[in-house]
């Protein structure tokens, strides 16, 4: 019988893992499983496991470079999860200062575009747009590219999209910190009314003050692992008391700090964490059976690889050799059917060729 679940939002064991390539032919041999040199890797996410519950405000609070956006993109689909289940029930609609917006497209395009990604039929985004373009407030910088906008710009219409296409669950990175103050005051009664209908928001923020005011609990992510959740008074303290140690070391020591915490998410064993996940299962649960093949399939069972699988080697390999031999063939002036019964005449063009712009005295 299938359990009901009582969470909006559940991450378990989520990894994130970066290659760090150094060129892009490097990250495409790499797609094609053609890389031979050892490339560095970082371990952005190692081990997250947390829940959300329905209509509850989760604060996500870290120094820079702790995870959280990565995780943040995790939850709304953006990208991939290296390892572990990431289940959402419900759609989306992420609101991010760096995310989510084209550059080539203009403001209007761009609202229809994600308004279309998101579900919404174009008669709903016209009858929708009007109040958007109001909430967004940019003027005449509808009609430009989004590349001209300023960070407040894109954040007031990264705002004005998410905020108006009623997603049940809402994701917002950073989007209030660029903003003026009576855009930030408009948007934080947007998201007081998001909370008052009961939608579920992941806040992202540098700034505790609004964690303080938003958030019902909050999640410290420390350089890629999950430090602490809890009710957000006892968390943002320990942050905050984590922060004025940090700024109490000299420069050397907050160097060589950040240096070996880096170095550990470089050095992170994804094979040990999955025995040590076995290991505390089989202990919680003695009766339990087959947890080692269970926990496998809970690491990799819903992932996306980034690189491409043996059997799509082979196709992708397949497709670029026929594709070689259709335009030889092509360029031999024989026929398809001719080479099939004799692929000799593949290396005898025939004399019928026209050079490009003389006129053919064989007709
Ligand atoms: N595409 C990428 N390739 C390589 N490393 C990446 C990539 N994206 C993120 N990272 C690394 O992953 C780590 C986490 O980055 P992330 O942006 O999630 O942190 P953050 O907590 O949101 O930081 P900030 O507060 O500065 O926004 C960082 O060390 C970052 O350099």
């Amino acid at each position: 019988m299938a359990t009901a679940v009582d969470y909006k939002i559940k991450v378990e064991n989520v990894t994130k893992e970066y290659e760090l390539f150094k060129t892009q032919t490097d990250k495409l041999k790499s797609f094609f499983a053609l890389n031979r040199k050892p490339v560095p890797h970082f371990w952005s996410l190692m081990g997250i496991s947390l829940e959300v519950k329905a209509g509850e405000t989760l604060g996500l609070i870290g120094v820079n470079g702790s995870g959280k956006s990565t995780l943040s993109n995790i939850i709304s689909g953006i990208i991939p999860q290296t390892s572990g289940i990431v289940d959402v029930r419900g759609d989306t609609s992420i609101i991010a200062i760096r995310s989510g917006l084209r550059g080539n497209l203009t403001g209007l395009e761009n609202i229809r575009l994600k308004a279309l990604m998101l579900g919404l039929t174009n008669e709903e985004i016209d009858n929708l747009m009007d109040d958007i373009v109001s909430f967004a407030d940019i003027g005449d910088f509808l009609y430009q590219p989004v590349k001209s906008y300023s960070s407040g710009m894109k954040s007031r219409l990264g705002f004005s999209i998410a905020a108006h296409v009623n997603p049940d669950i809402l994701i917002i990175d950073e989007a209030l910190s660029v903003g003026d103050d009576t855009f930030y005051q408009k948007c934080v009664d947007k998201i007081t009314e998001f909370k008052d209908e009961g939608k579920t928001i992941i806040f992202v923020s540098h700034s505790l003050k609004q964690v303080e005011k938003l958030c019902d609990r909050v999640a410290w992510i420390h350089y890629g692992t999950l430090k602490e959740i809890g009710q957000t008074a006892e968390v943002v303290q320990n942050y905050k008391d984590f922060v004025k140690w940090f700024k109490s070391l000299d420069k050397k020591e907050k160097h060589s700090f950040q240096r070996r915490m880096k170095e550990n998410q470089k050095a992170f064993d994804i094979d040990a964490f999955q025995a040590d996940v076995v290991k505390q299962r089989e202990a919680a649960h003695p009766e339990e059976k087959n947890v080692p093949a269970k926990v496998k399939k809970a690491f990799y069972g819903s992932v996306i690889s980034e690189k491409m699988s043996v059997g799509n080697q082979l196709l992708t390999w397949a497709a670029v050799v026929l594709l070689v031999l259709l335009c030889w063939v092509n360029i031999s002036g024989h026929s398809l059917n001719q080479v099939v019964k004799d692929p000799s005449v593949l290396i005898h063009p025939t004399e019928q060729i026209t050079p490009v712009g003389s006129y053919s005295k064989s007709k």
